[in-house]
């Protein structure tokens, strides 16, 4: 094995371990059915200033739990008519990401599986819904589904996924500058992300 490509080793599990904690909901956090918005404008999953985006609108759930949707577009397919799994992975990546701003924690992906259930058509609203099981030091254990043909229809894809807390200076240290010149001098964007770490 290269040190070019580890294995994967305990780490990685997608189990919490026995000490880890339930997650806490933030005071703060926004009353269930608000919609969170984006956390970035040019963000893939929710950007509402992203062309190529999936523009998926998150709510505030109960707990440390969101609901989201996400229309199927032409763009989207990978086989005829259907959306590709790449897709419907990012789908469910972008609501398990932000189902940690009901903590006020900024976090990204460590790792993430998915289950393909059921084939997803062109035009499908997929109703996601995420939720936080376990928090361990900076790890966040959650799991998340889409359902398609209402928000109770069948499940087509889930997934679970591990989190890492990070500082905001993981973004401004290994993002692009042209990109994050443009944030930072977005007062809208750096009080979003600041607000987090000056109110834990
Ligand atoms: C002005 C600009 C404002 C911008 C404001 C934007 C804010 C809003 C952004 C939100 C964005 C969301 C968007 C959607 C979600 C993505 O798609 S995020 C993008 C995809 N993910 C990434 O790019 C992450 C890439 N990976 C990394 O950067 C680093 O590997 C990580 C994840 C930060 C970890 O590195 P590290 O901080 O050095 O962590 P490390 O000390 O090694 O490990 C800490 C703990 O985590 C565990 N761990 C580490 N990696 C893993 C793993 N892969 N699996 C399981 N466990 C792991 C370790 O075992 C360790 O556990 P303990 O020993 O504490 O028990």
């Amino acid at each position: 094995m290269s040190a070019a490509n580890p294995p994967s080793s305990a780490k990685t599990s997608l189990v919490p371990p026995p000490d880890a904690v339930a997650p806490v909901r933030h005071p703060d956090a926004p009353a269930p059915g608000t919609p969170l918005g984006a956390h970035y404008d040019l963000c893939f999953g929710c950007g509402g200033g992203q062309p190529h985006g999936l523009h998926l609108v998150a709510r505030a759930g109960e707990g440390v739990s969101v609901t989201a949707e996400f229309t199927v577009k032409p763009a989207h397919q990978g086989a005829p008519g259907l959306a590709h799994g790449g897709v419907l992975t990012s789908a469910l990546d972008e609501t398990l990401g932000s189902v940690n701003w009901l903590m006020h924690v900024i976090a990204v992906t460590g790792r993430l599986e998915t289950d393909f259930l059921r084939p997803v058509p062109v035009d499908t609203v997929l109703h996601l819904d995420a939720r936080v099981t376990a928090v361990h030091g900076r790890k966040i254990y959650s799991t998340a589904t889409g359902r398609i043909g209402g928000p109770d229809g069948p499940v087509a894809v889930r997934a679970d996924a591990v989190f890492i807390e990070v500082k905001v200076e993981h973004f401004i240290e290994n993002g692009r500058q042209e990109e994050i010149r443009a944030a930072m001098d977005d007062p809208d964007q750096v009080r979003r992300a600041r607000a987090f770490e000056v109110n834990p």
